[in-house]
């Protein structure tokens, strides 16, 4: 921490704020959220705000197309159909072109579905291949769910750090399975880089963007990703519980072999053969009946990325974190915080300060309207949704934080 930035004035910081504010290309967007100005929401890398467009949407689904159609709207709705659409608006976010992408069921299912059809492919390519490796990092249901793809498989099970990766990797290795940006430091891993490691030692990767999806590019296609997963109630705005989805790269669609093949995911589900037919297309990795309300409220909070592209969503992420960094360093009493966040574009979306007593102290500054959480063992998580976070708002929290640490 520069001491030049410790002696900015606090006056100095507003300014600058103030200007990144009037010139943000995304300021407008803002205003598609249902926000309330005596809170500073720096939590929607765990739970997205609400975009105004859900409630009412919700309830049109509830009172006419559940209430009045019933179960015509499986047809006249699309309900049937949803999975599939609601993937194809994830698809520009992720860099995905349409037709590989079908949300349903939670993010530990789809990265079970997804680990063990990776396992599947690899041992398809060839023999030998009997080794899974996770990021030792990694949040932990990716973890726990990848122990028991392992038993499954007749798998070994090693963790690595991703940046260990090239000392691991080799010809018993069938599939890696990386999140795409760390839940606790923030830490951004470099997707091409890795995927093609990955693919050199001949195995299949799986990348968690549950910490990346709208907040950053992500290049599925460009970097030839395998198969991807993540959640929608983040960057995404979903609300509590919304699906997740998985992407499976257009070319392994057909030998797409999943784990859990239930009757939606069957050529012709309503033919209700007792002999499995696998659709053609992502239709494959469904598995049952979808969570309809659930995936229309994710449908109606998708209409806030009209007009926006995901280039410039990164490029304000940059600036606000980097803004609060900035704040932090000068505003805070010395020494009371660490940044355990990587600077610049090694970075996701959030801020994570390791501070002694972070529990208490992340308490008290939600008291006083500062909504970041606390994560074990002693850091301060504060996430920066650039579609509706504010540079003042970064200003403001790091000042309560200054408060509360003098206190
Ligand atoms: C990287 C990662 N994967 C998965 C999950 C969650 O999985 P689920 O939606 O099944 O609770 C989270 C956080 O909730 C996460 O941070
Ligand atoms: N996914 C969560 C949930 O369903 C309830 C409460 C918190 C969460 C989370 O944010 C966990 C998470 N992915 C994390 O980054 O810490």
């Amino acid at each position: 921490m520069s001491e030049a930035l410790r002696s900015h004035p606090r006056t100095a910081l507003a300014d600058r704020a103030a200007e990144a504010d009037r010139a943000d290309p995304l300021a407008r967007v803002r205003d598609r959220f249902d926000l309330d100005d005596g809170v500073t929401y720096l939590d929607g890398n765990s739970l997205g705000a609400l975009p105004r467009a859900v409630p009412d949407r919700v309830a049109h689904v509830i009172r006419h197309e559940w209430g009045r159609l019933r179960i015509r709207s499986w047809t006249e709705s699309g309900w049937w159909t949803a999975p599939e659409r609601v993937g194809d608006r994830i698809g520009p976010i992720v860099g995905a072109a349409p037709g590989q992408i079908v949300v349903g069921d939670s993010t530990s299912v789809n990265v079970f579905r997804a680990l063990v059809s990776a396992v599947r492919l690899a041992q398809q390519d060839g023999p030998g291949r009997a080794e899974i490796v996770v990021d030792a990092t990694t949040f932990p249901t990716d973890g726990y769910i990848a122990g028991s793809a392992a038993r499954m498989t007749g798998c070994r099970l090693r963790s690595a750090s991703p940046d260990d990766l090239a000392g691991v990797l080799g010809p018993a290795t069938a599939a890696v399975l990386v999140n795409h940006v760390d839940y606790r430091t923030g830490r951004l891993w470099d997707l091409p880089e890795i995927t093609g490691m990955v693919h050199a030692a001949g195995a299949r990767v799986v990348w968690d963007l549950s910490h990346s999806a709208g907040a950053l590019p992500v290049g599925l296609d460009e970097h030839g990703v395998d198969l991807a997963v993540g959640c929608t109630y983040k960057y995404l705005n979903g609300g509590p519980g919304a699906p997740s989805y998985v992407y499976v790269r257009a070319d392994l669609l057909s030998r797409l072999d999943q784990p859990l093949p239930g009757w939606c995911s069957h050529a012709e589900p309503f033919a209700m053969e007792s002999d499995y037919r696998a659709a053609t297309g992502i239709s494959r990795a469904r598995a049952g009946t979808p969570e309809i309300l659930s995936l229309l409220a994710l449908d109606a909070a998708l209409d806030v990325w009209d007009g926006v592209e995901i280039a410039a969503v990164r490029d304000k992420s940059l600036a606000l974190t980097g803004f609060f960094v900035d704040c932090v360093t000068a505003l805070l009493p010395s020494g009371r915080v660490t940044c355990a966040t990587p600077t610049g574009e090694r970075r996701g979306s959030q801020v994570s300060l390791r501070c002694a007593g972070a529990a208490g102290v992340m308490r008290r500054l939600i008291d006083r309207g500062v909504v970041g959480d606390f994560r074990e063992p002693d850091i301060l998580r504060f996430g920066f949704a650039p579609l509706y976070t504010r540079f003042a708002d970064a200003l403001h929290a790091a000042e309560v934080l200054a408060e509360v640490l003098a206190s």
